[in-house]
């Protein structure tokens, strides 16, 4: 079987089950993955993140070129020897990441130069090294190196932009040395309904294993994002996989999965536990407030995650509060978890032909009262 073959096990409305084979073990789409950005999901251990239901892990190109460089981790066994994670892994490609953290000093049709945040050194990250650094990093799931332009950009500098990120996609595609890794096109174009079709339809000139919808969820109303969302999953391929980065609140991952997306990769799940909060299907609830000191229910009623089977909202809170590192812990854990279970009951729904009735289930709960 050809390494990273998708099939499409079930389909309900532009809802699909897909199995997607990896040199690391098969997965099943939609599926939400927890972000390592520097080789570990922060505070959870590889053997919780799989009881949990964790399929693929995060890593990014820009910090473990910083820290602790990729010939080390290669030596020491690539992301799954030195990380621990022996599931598949997916790296992005360090362009993001730059205009996010580093402090960026030049981008040329070269690639970029910028300041690393952690000691000022200049560095170059072209397309060409990208790719061989997530060739030493060894992920199973590798993305091309893109632009994410920032939101709001004009179309001219969109139309720019989106035109050397195809460039660079195929300099990304001629440096590529290892079959057993994934390469994934990025598609740019903004909230550009032109733009964006242009973007996807010359990103899928490049038959590759699988294509990210790229430029999103960077600070553009939702009521942008998702139209693009719909454009691109009507032009893309059925039969390969479609990755919508950066997307990770529960309700845009029902819309997102209705509209045909099948990965999914956000910090927000563990990064608003680290800050105190929990997912629950009636939306976020913050336990730095003071009516969760007595509450002695879990965090979520019917949630199966050790936080909920062993602690009470009270003890949570009292967690939070003392600044107990437990506290960011068990909630990253359950946020993690809640994702999983919102995808694997979105496989279950499109199993039986009825994802709308999942959606519409939902919403009721997620919009229908408050928290
Ligand atoms: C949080 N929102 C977000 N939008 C993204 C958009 C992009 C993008 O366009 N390109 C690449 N390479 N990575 C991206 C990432 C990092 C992964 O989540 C994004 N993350
Ligand atoms: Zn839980």
């Amino acid at each position: 079987m050809e390494p990273f073959r998708f099939q499409l096990l079930a389909r309900s409305g532009r809802a699909r089950v897909g199995r997607l084979q990896t040199p690391h073990g098969p997965v099943e789409t939609p599926l939400f993955m927890p972000v390592g950005t520097q080789g570990s999901v922060k505070g959870l251990l590889p053997k919780d993140l799989k009881a949990i239901g964790s399929q693929v892990l995060l890593a990014n190109t820009y910090h473990l070129l910083l820290r602790p460089g990729p010939e080390r981790v290669r030596t020491l066994g690539g992301l799954h020897g030195f990380a621990g994670w022996r599931g598949p892994w997916l790296t992005d490609s360090g362009g993001f990441q730059v205009m996010s953290l580093g402090h960026l000093r030049r981008i040329d049709e070269e690639g970029v130069v910028f300041q690393s945040h952690l000691d000022g050194s200049l560095v170059r990250l072209t397309p060409e090294r990208s790719i061989a650094v997530q060739e030493a990093l060894g992920a199973d799931f590798i993305m091309a190196f893109d632009e994410c332009p920032p939101y709001p950009s004009s179309p001219e500098y969109l139309k720019a932009s989106l035109e050397r990120t195809l460039r660079w996609l195929e300099r990304s595609l001629k440096a590529k040395t290892r079959p057993d890794q994934a390469l994934f096109g990025i598609a740019q174009g903004g909230t550009d309904p032109e733009l964006r079709a242009l973007s996807t339809r010359e990103t899928l000139r490049f038959d590759l294993p699988g294509y990210a919808i790229g430029g999103l969820a960077v600070g553009e109303p939702k009521e942008a994002m998702f139209p693009m969302v719909a454009l691109s999953t009507e032009i893309l391929p059925e039969d390969r996989p479609r990755y919508l980065m950066g997307v990770g609140h529960p309700e845009d991952l029902v819309a997102a999965m209705g509209l045909g997306v099948d990965l999914f990769d956000s910090v927000y799940p563990t990064r608003t536990g680290r800050f105190g909060s929990a997912l629950t299907p009636e939306g976020r609830i913050n336990l730095k407030n003071a009516r969760f000191l007595e509450d002695p229910r879990p965090l979520e009623e019917g949630c199966d995650c050790y936080a909920c089977q062993h602690f009470s909202r009270a003890y949570i809170a009292h967690l939070v509060r003392a600044g107990e590192m437990l506290g960011g812990i068990l909630l990253s854990l359950h946020n993690l978890r809640h994702l999983h279970r919102l995808t694997e009951g979105a496989r279950e729904a499109i199993r039986r032909g009825d994802y709308g009735a999942f959606a519409w289930a939902f919403a009721e709960r997620r919009f229908g009262k408050e928290v």
